[in-house]
């Protein structure tokens, strides 16, 4: 135990987190410098593309020091918010972190977060200034920085490079001489956390821990605490490149498991594995059930696709329980899934991984938070993950909505507008702080509502870049909300329905029916688009009719043109839903997302 060190890389999204990993597998031959070439840690082809890391993975790294072996366990944690609970459970099984920031960014929300997370797990903190080769690194203005937000030394930040190798052999130094070794009690009864899980086609669910009292042999027989369900050790190891069978794994060490898990849900991340006849007394604190944050519909563009929809949700639930769905049906999109994400990182994934992996094409509808409705009548409460579901509002009490504690760091300039927008999006501000003088950590609370609209793309553009955003739920606020629905032709839409602030009300109906007249096509006839809260129609636009025929500029001569038009016609139409005799583009029913 003496001779383990567990840490875990904290960074904002970009910084560098997977290229410094690989650097520390390369120097401490874990893996070759070829192999490390492929940024091994992300092995998705989605997380490679879109660089970010999704799941957190483990692996073991060994290093010998003054002629004594050690073993490193490296945790990595994906830095996007929407999977903050991931990184949580990975920062509980460590006991240093690594604290990366990018020398030519500086700190931003997400380092400020997950350093959050570390300190509150009493991680020892190895700040280190990456990516010092670029031109625009600013190394004694960022280390102010750092210095201000966890004190300590400036002498004990690590330059580095994830490019260029600089700093590698300081940070594995740092590691075994900073960072506490594991403790814990060999003699203990089991208990290991579940900080990650795997889904391995040939294998089944993998499941990753740390024990952090007693050991697990091959073949005993386990407890999942929380979920209850018992299994056998069929196989333990731990984690280098591929997994290395052991036959047991002792007190502070990191392994995984393969025990004949069926399915992702059987496995919570951040629950206990003890064993069946000698159970610990307790389970590990921190469990939470992760709960769906962003909810949406997803529909077959070809309504006989829908079971084999199914079927891809179902694989790809296998391996993504954060991933619920439930079926559900519209009158303008057939029958479909109702969906649960993380947020709207997730909900993009989800999307591309049904249109890559499994070759279905989707229509998505406008995302939506969940709402909390009490009837007047015995103050019975309903819970509304789609707007069209909401109770006649004449029988409503009142409706509550999720709200979140946002962080935003920016640079001053841009607190204005910065303030402005949270205002406009119903935020209330509740700190400003200076954490140098050019650079303000702005604190609001606002309806999470608002921020699965527009929010991330208005304050990219008006921070110029300049802003870094995360945020955590706060619970549920009453608010004065109504609802919004569409017709088109006098046919409601109730895939376009939301729910809406109604100080927003009109202005919100009067914009989203501009856009739909931007975004449907002109059609043979006359298109009505009305907006309308109950009976009554806030907002009206009309498509005027069109006879349209995209061949007829081809003077009947040449066949191919004619036919490429024709072909490219069809395409358009793929992804096109008929409500009454309107047809509906997938843009559309995202527009809400797209208003000015
Ligand atoms: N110049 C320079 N570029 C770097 C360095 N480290 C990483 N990069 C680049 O920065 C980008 C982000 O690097 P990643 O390692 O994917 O960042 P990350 O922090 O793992 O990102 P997430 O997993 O999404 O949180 C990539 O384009 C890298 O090539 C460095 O030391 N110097």
């Amino acid at each position: 135990m003496k001779h383990i060190r567990n840490f875990c890389i904290i960074a904002h999204i970009d910084h560098g987190k997977s290229t410094l990993a690989d650097r520390l597998l390369e120097y401490t031959n874990t893996i070759s410098q070829r192999e490390a070439q492929a940024q091994l840690l992300d092995n998705m082809d989605l997380e490679r593309e879109r660089g970010i890391t999704i799941k957190s993975h483990a692996i073991q790294m060994n290093y010998k020091k003054d002629g004594q072996e050690y073993i490193l366990n490296l945790i990595d944690t994906p830095g996007h918010v929407d999977f903050s609970y991931e990184v949580s459970r990975s920062i509980a099984a460590c006991e240093g972190a690594l604290l990366i920031v990018d020398a030519s960014q500086g700190i931003q929300a997400q380092t400020i977060s997950n350093l959050y997370l570390a300190l509150e797990h009493d991680l020892e903190i190895i700040p280190i200034l990456n990516k010092m080769d670029l031109p625009g690194a600013m190394p004694e203005e960022v280390k102010d920085q750092i210095v201000d937000l966890i004190g300590g030394e400036r002498d004990a930040i690590i330059p580095a490079s994830g490019k260029t190798g600089l700093g590698v052999p300081d940070i594995l130094e740092a590691i075994v001489e900073r960072i506490p070794h594991p403790v814990g009690d060999a003699d203990a009864p089991l208990q290991a956390l579940i900080f990650d899980s795997v889904f391995n086609s040939f294998r089944g669910i993998m499941a990753y821990f740390k024990v952090e009292n007693g050991e697990i042999r091959k073949g005993d027989r386990v407890k999942f605490v929380a979920t209850g369900k018992e299994y056998f050790a069929d196989e333990i190891g731990t984690l280098k490149l591929n997994q290395v069978p052991k036959e047991v794994i002792k007190t502070g060490d990191v392994g995984y498991i393969i025990s004949g898990i069926k399915e992702a849900r059987e496995v919570k991340v951040g629950d206990t594995i003890t064993h069946k006849d000698r159970p610990c007394g307790a389970a590990i604190q921190g469990f939470e059930e992760v709960k769906p944050m962003v909810f949406a519909g997803i529909y077959p563009v070809d309504t006989e696709d829908y079971e084999e929809l199914r079927e891809s949700m179902h694989r790809l639930q296998l391996n993504d329980a954060s991933l619920v769905f439930e079926p559900e049906s519209s009158a303008a999109l057939g029958f479909g899934f109702r969906c649960g994400f993380l947020g709207m990182l997730h909900m993009e994934i989800i999307q591309e991984r049904l249109e890559r992996e499994f070759d279905m094409t989707v229509i998505t509808t406008v995302p939506n938070v969940s709402y909390k409705a009490y009837m007047t009548k015995d103050k019975e409460e309903v819970i509304v993950h789609n707007p069209s579901d909401l109770p006649d509002p004449s029988k409503l009490d009142s409706i509550e909505e999720p709200y979140i504690k946002a962080n935003i760091i920016t640079k001053s300039d841009f607190v204005g507008p910065i303030m402005s927008l949270c205002i406009q999006k119903r935020g209330t501000i509740m700190n400003q702080h200076y954490l140098t003088s050019d650079r303000v950590e702005l604190v609001f609370e606002m309806p999470m509502g608002e921020i699965v609209f527009d929010f991330y793309d208005k304050l990219k553009t008006i921070s110029k870049g300049y802003a870094s955003f995360d945020y955590h739920q706060i619970g549920y606020r009453t608010s004065d909300l109504v609802k919004l629905d569409i017709r088109l032709n006098d046919e409601p839409v109730d895939a376009l329905s939301s729910l809406i602030h109604r100080s927003n009300a009109y202005d919100f109906g009067k914009k989203i029916c501009e856009k739909l007249k931007e975004l449907l096509p002109r059609q043979q006839f006359e298109i009505r688009i009305q907006a309308s809260i109950g009976a009554k129609i806030i907002a009206r636009e009309t498509i005027s009719a069109l006879r349209k025929d995209v061949t007829a500029k081809c003077y009947g001569g040449d066949i191919s043109r004619k036919r490429k038009l024709l072909e490219k016609q069809k395409k358009g139409k793929k992804r096109m839903r008929q409500v009454g005799n309107v047809e509906i583009p997938q843009s559309a029913f995202m527009a809400v997302l797209k208003l000015d």
